[in-house]
């Protein structure tokens, strides 16, 4: 085992909703130069970890083959933080070197990062290491455009990947580099989908190489007020069903949904229990897009029924649910 280092990074992944956060991480955790990571997440379902990478769970611990730690937030985020040291100084869990948290999409990073530095025992054993911002390069523009979480979310970043560019157009993600170069011209700027991307360098030269990351975010926020742009009035709701979901009525009633009002169905995603199935199948929407259905390699706990998330911008969300059910459960 290497020394833990004085003063171990941590680094904060972020991104707006649906913009591939949890595919890179599941990249980054497969990287063996990055084992000795404790990893931080909303939950475990959510990267639908791969049993056979698994070496043992312990409530909301999970220990990966590769030398990770993965463990759920439960609370508050700088508990969570100062769980990890504490266990880790009883030898309780690997000795990491350095974090990684995931936040969830419509997370403002300054906040994540105040509370990281204004706690006293992380303060001697934690610093920043880099903020990595996910941006899709299909809806990235119109997101930074409308809501000011996602802008937020590139102007604090130290390192911008910018996702599903295998699936848009070259002249509009010209478009968004020029957009995001002028948020944060000092962002270094990698594909997710460029062959030679490197996951483990997202993480290298961190950015206490390069001053105190929250002098520039609190920049940002006295400087440009006007660029917090639109906030939504986001409602997050979950869809459970106990009966088995008719694949084909459920495709219709998505496509409409999107149809009329995907600009505010800003992320759908779920497991269905499809009539007929065995496996679990992921679904996962964006705004107008709808990506590919993956047959899970099975169902992640012993709760079989269907779960579908929304976040939506000023819609009615008991409507989403009726036409739900009358359509797709028969
Ligand atoms: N084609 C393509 N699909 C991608 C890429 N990155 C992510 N996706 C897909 O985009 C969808 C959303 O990706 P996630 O990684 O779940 O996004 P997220 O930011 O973690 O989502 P939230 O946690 O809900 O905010 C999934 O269906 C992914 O497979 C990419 O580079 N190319």
């Amino acid at each position: 085992m290497a020394d833990i280092p004085q003063f171990t990074p941590v680094n904060l992944l972020t991104g707006f909703l649906g913009s591939g956060k949890t595919t890179l991480l599941k990249r980054l955790l497969a990287d063996p130069a990055l084992a000795e990571t404790a990893v931080l997440i909303n939950e475990f379902g959510e990267i639908g970890l791969d049993h056979d990478l698994v070496e043992t769970v312990d409530g909301d611990t999970v220990l990966l083959q590769s030398g990770c730690v993965c463990c759920t937030i439960r609370g508050d985020l700088a508990d969570a933080v100062r769980t990890l040291h504490e266990r880790r100084e009883r030898g309780e869990i690997a000795p990491f070197r350095r974090v990684v948290i995931e936040s969830t999409g419509l997370a403002d990073p300054f906040p994540i990062l105040s509370t990281l530095k204004a706690d006293p025992v992380l303060r001697h054993h934690f610093r920043h290491g880099n903020v990595i911002t996910t941006v899709d390069a299909v809806n990235g523009l119109a997101q930074l455009d409308t809501y000011g979480e996602s802008a937020r979310q590139v102007a604090i970043a130290d390192r911008l990947v910018v996702t599903k560019t295998d699936m848009a157009e070259a002249a509009g993600q010209g478009n968004l580099a020029a957009r995001l170069s002028a948020i944060n011209p000092d962002a270094a700027l990698v594909l997710a989908a460029d062959a030679d991307f490197a996951p483990a360098r997202l993480l290298d030269d961190d950015a206490s190489q390069r001053g105190d990351i929250l002098q520039s975010a609190s920049g940002f926020y006295c400087e440009s007020p006007e660029e917090t742009g639109h906030s939504g009035d986001f409602r997050s709701f979950v869809v459970t069903v106990d009966r088995p979901v008719d694949w084909t009525g459920f495709g219709l009633w998505l496509t409409m949904l999107l149809n009329r009002h995907g600009a505010r169905v800003i992320r759908v995603k779920g497991i269905l229990n499809i009539a007929g199935e065995e496996r679990p199948v992921a679904i996962h929407g964006v705004q107008h897009l709808v990506h590919p259905p993956v047959h899970m390699a099975g169902w992640p706990s012993d709760d079989r029924r269907s779960r579908l998330v929304f976040i939506v911008d000023g819609l009615d969300t008991a409507l989403i649910r009726r036409s739900f059910e009358a359509f797709a459960i028969k």
